[in-house]
């Protein structure tokens, strides 16, 4: 039983050991971006079972570059000579307003090495850490509090003799420097504790409000729900002494798939900066996702300074360099989450399209009001097409957005019920997806949708001895229209002879005269295609044969609209005969 019935013998509820009555932060809201910093090609890259190669370091750094980071954790650069290397090429190549940031423990050897590292740089941030939970100091290190403050002190001063007050070498006066402490298992930690280790280290620093000291914040375990670290974080951010030069920092992992949440409650309780990586990657569960931090701003309609419009090439590059697939699921970017393949979403998306389009035509207003989506695909590169998939668990809708985006076809209701069945019959028969293609060939193939110009096309209605209108003479009588139309197929030549009130009624009069039959039309409409001088019309035809009750369709497209319904009409004998309900 490796579950316990009883896991409170085990696991106690977490204890803040923090009392906030007062907070703020939940009559606040995101109105704004924090700073971002990219750990991808440090937390995330240290957490992979096989880590980037320096190409693939170099692929990451200038997709991250393109997103629009200004501040990167570019590696760990005492921990191998391929972090150190690449750390000395983003000196090289980063953009003038890229900060290179570094990582190293409170260790002094580590900390010249990871600062030898930087020379040369225009900015720079040196990030030291150094875990101040009781767990951590007594299982990890076996230090006292005294000692673990004077540890982050002796390194603080350190980092800062090496770079800011190094007044020995030229070229580091050259660079702009800041300084990122992190409490590690700050989360884990006594509120009090962490901030009187912070107040030494900012002693130790003396940032200004012009050149801030990062005290980044993370839950290196998450420990609670995300309410908790927001209090953690608020009490932090109302504690610190001259808050003014901290700029306070957010590392969130997602041990229990809060880290978003938690990223989000704790900005509105004061902290300005978050770092995280694309798409979750990090230690065990995840640092948190800065894609959906970003498109969550962004869907509220503030702008999240990073620029996810080619999404596509974002995910090909994590996917490349991390070596571990994108959920398709992942908010926003998965490949599935903009795709519905159940008949009420694909349905109600098809409704919202158009009437988004109509909106955007009639007033030019593009404010986004569509059920089930909340980002309009395009902004991150995606296109409609994928929107709609169909499978078995689709309705009509599914397959006559297909149609309408592909031949441009505005099916009738009673025309797409119709096809949605066919189009049912054949997903269940394959067991699968029916993909673009093959939708738009089943349309064809149902509705006799040939084109006379290819050729493929015309062996196909050879093959099949599919009716074809070859000619037709209207003429008045009285009130009424005379036709007599040549129908011809590969095999006969008919010749068809009818009156009605109109040239589609005096030929479905003329089909009902040779076959002996009713053919009553019982639904026609038609709409033009295309927007420009050559545009064709479609017409669509629904006709009722005899005492069947089905109804029979037929699609008809030429440069003449009256043209496009007859040759429809011509598709309902088509269907007739092939459905043998109507005998040649
Ligand atoms: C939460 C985080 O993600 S923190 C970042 C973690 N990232 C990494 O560790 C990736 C890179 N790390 C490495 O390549 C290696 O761990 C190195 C090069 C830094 C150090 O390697 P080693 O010297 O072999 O040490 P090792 O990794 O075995 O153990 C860590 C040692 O550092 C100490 N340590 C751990 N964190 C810190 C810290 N923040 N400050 C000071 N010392 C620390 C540990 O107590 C342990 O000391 P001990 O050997 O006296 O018990
Ligand atoms: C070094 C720190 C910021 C870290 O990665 C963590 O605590 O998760």
């Amino acid at each position: 039983m490796p579950m316990l019935k009883d896991p409170s013998i085990k696991y106690k509820p977490f204890d803040p050991k923090l009392t906030l009555n007062d907070r703020q932060w939940p009559s606040k809201s995101l109105t704004k971006a924090p700073r971002w910093l990219s750990t991808d090609l440090r937390d995330g890259n240290q957490s992979l079972p096989d880590p980037m190669s320096i190409p693939e370091k170099k692929l990451y750094f200038q997709e991250l570059v393109k997103i629009g980071f200004k501040e990167i954790e570019v590696a760990f650069p005492s921990a191998s000579q391929t972090d150190f290397d690449f750390t000395r090429w983003c000196v090289e190549n980063a953009p003038d307003d890229v900060s290179i940031q570094v990582l190293s423990p409170c260790r002094p050897d580590l900390i010249r090495r990871t600062i030898e590292a930087l020379k040369g740089a225009k900015k720079a941030t040196v990030h030291i850490y150094l875990a101040t939970s009781a767990c951590f100091r007594n299982v990890v290190f076996g230090m006292t509090p005294e000692e673990t403050l004077q540890k982050a002190t002796e390194c603080t001063a350190l980092v800062r003799s090496l770079t800011k007050d190094n007044s020995q070498d030229e070229v580091f006066k050259q660079t702009h420097w800041d300084f990122e402490f992190s409490p590690e298992t700050f989360s884990d930690t006594s509120p009090e504790f962490a901030l009187e280790v912070c107040e030494s280290v900012k002693e130790a620093w003396n940032p200004s409000a012009e050149n801030p000291i990062i005290f980044n914040l993370p839950a290196t375990v998450e420990m609670a729900t995300p309410n908790v670290y927001a209090d953690q974080i608020e009490y932090f951010s109302r504690h610190i002494s001259h808050r003014e030069t901290v700029c306070i920092s957010l590392h969130p992992h997602n041990d229990r798939g809060c880290a978003v949440a938690a990223a989000e409650l704790a900005q509105l309780a004061g902290a300005d900066r978050v770092e995280g990586c694309l798409f979750g990657n990090g230690e065990r569960t995840g640092n948190v996702d800065l894609v959906t931090l970003a498109l969550n701003l962004y869907t509220q309609g503030y702008y999240p300074n990073l620029d996810f419009s080619d999404m596509s090439k974002v995910i090909e590059v994590v996917e490349k360099c991390n070596k571990i697939p994108v959920h398709p699921r992942a908010p926003y970017g998965g490949q599935l989450v903009v795709c519905a393949f159940s008949g009420s979403h694909q349905d109600a998306i098809k409704k919202g399209f158009k009437k988004y389009e109509e909106q955007v035509k009639s007033t030019g207003d593009i404010s986004w009001t569509m059920p089930y989506l909340p980002l309009d695909p395009k902004d991150i590169g995606r296109t409609y097409e994928a929107i709609i998939r169909v499978n078995s668990q689709s309705g009509k809708g599914g397959a006559s957005w297909i149609i309408l985006r592909n031949l441009e076809l505005d099916l009738p209701r009673g025309l797409q019920v119709d096809f949605s069945g066919r189009v049912q019959v054949e997903s269940e028969w394959k067991g699968r997806e029916l993909k673009t293609k093959e939708i738009v060939d089943l349309f064809k193939d149902k509705y006799f949708l040939y084109d006379v110009q290819d050729e493929a096309d015309n062996e196909t209605v050879a093959m099949l001895d599919i009716f074809n209108l070859k000619d037709y003479t209207l003429t008045n009588e009285g009130k009424n229209r005379s036709i007599v139309a040549l129908v011809s197929s590969k095999s006969q030549e008919l010749e068809l002879k009818g009156l009605g009130n109109g040239p589609i009624s005096a030929l479905a009069n003329a089909i009902s005269n040779y076959f002996g039959i009713t053919f009553d039309v019982v639904h026609y409409n038609e709409h033009s295609l295309g927007k420009d001088s050559n545009s064709k019309a479609v017409g669509y035809i629904g006709v009722r044969v005899g005492s069947h009750e089905r109804i029979i369709w037929g699609v008809g497209v030429d440069e003449d609209v009256t043209e496009a319904g007859m040759v429809a009409l011509v598709n309902t004998l088509n269907g007739c005969i092939r459905d043998k309900l109507v005998k040649v």
